[in-house]
């Protein structure tokens, strides 16, 4: 398959002005990362078929007013032979909540002819606007991502994990190779404009440095809340001119936010509430 997907809304056409349109219409920079781990659901939704769909479908409900970006993850799907669960929320989301776009996290990384087909599985079984890549093996393995030509295709830089320093910090001629890395997708693989980079909130010099190297590409920020990072140094290093620029990701500090009783809240009202306090804190720091 090459050239524009038949998804479209509206005049806007590719991820890109999906999330600019998804950053503008919510006053938001926050994606919500959807991780679903059953045995953090609530007690009624423990057991029984369908189970991971309905908690997903009733957080997305709960956040979207507050998101710029979804992000599943699909080996918390995969592990449970639960593909169909999330190919029904994909379903869901371009259903009920077109306007966020949905950022498919599978970091995907083979030769070319095996990368065709998690690029159709990205794509054309789930739907999603976006996925996530590594580039270990090269750019023969991202490739076939880019002949869709309205797509993201999210390239893992600097990851927010303490291990990410064994390759990504290694010199090379001189400079780290996670600075190659965003050099590369920048200057040669961003051929049809819809490129990202993964940096972690966790590294904020590495995230300002990553900025100066890319311009105003948009950089997806996982690692504030359950893994700690500061959201203003994160804001601080990573947005663009424009306060813009970033998709800083949570996920387990919103889907399993504990409901506070005295308030009669339950799972999603309080992912709700801690969503809308993570939008508010990053935004304070937006200028
Ligand atoms: O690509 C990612 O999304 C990702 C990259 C990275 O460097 N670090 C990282 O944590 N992630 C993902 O972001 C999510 C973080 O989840 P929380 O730590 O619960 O907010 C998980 O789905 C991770 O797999």
């Amino acid at each position: 398959m090459t050239g524009f997907s038949t998804q479209s809304i509206g005049t806007i056409v590719t991820f890109i002005q999906q999330l600019d349109a998804a950053w503008r219409a919510n006053d938001s920079l926050l994606c919500v990362g959807l991780d679903p781990d059953v045995s953090r659901f609530p007690q009624a939704l423990q057991n029984g078929d369908g189970n991971i769909f309905e908690f997903c479908k009733a957080i997305v409900d709960a956040t979207a007013s507050a998101a710029c970006a979804f992000k599943p993850q699909i080996a918390y799907f995969a592990a449970l032979r639960a593909e169909d669960q999330l190919e029904a929320l994909c379903a869901y989301l371009r259903r009920n909540h077109p306007q966020i776009p949905i950022v498919l996290d599978a970091k995907r990384g083979d030769i070319g002819s095996t990368a065709e087909q998690y690029a159709r599985e990205a794509f054309e079984r789930y739907g999603a606007d976006a996925v996530t890549v590594n580039p270990y093996m090269g750019f023969d393995s991202v490739a076939p991502y880019l002949e869709w030509q309205d797509k993201g295709v999210i390239v893992l830089c600097r990851t927010s994990n303490p291990g990410g320093s064994d390759l990504q910090f290694l010199q090379v001629d001189g400079v780290p190779l996670y600075q190659h890395v965003a050099k590369l997708v920048a200057e040669k693989w961003n051929r049809n404009g819809q490129c990202g980079l993964v940096v972690g909130a966790t590294f904020p010099e590495e995230l300002a440095q990553v900025r100066r190297l890319v311009g105003d590409m948009p950089l997806l920020v996982p690692g504030i809340g359950a893994q700690g990072g500061d959201v203003q140094a994160t804001v601080n290093a990573g947005k663009t001119a424009a306060g813009l620029g970033m998709m800083v990701n949570s996920s387990r500090a919103i889907l399993y936010a504990k409901p506070d009783a005295a308030q009669g809240e339950d799972f999603a009202a309080a992912a709700r509430r801690v969503a809308l306090q993570t939008r508010d804190e990053i935004n304070r720091y937006r200028g």
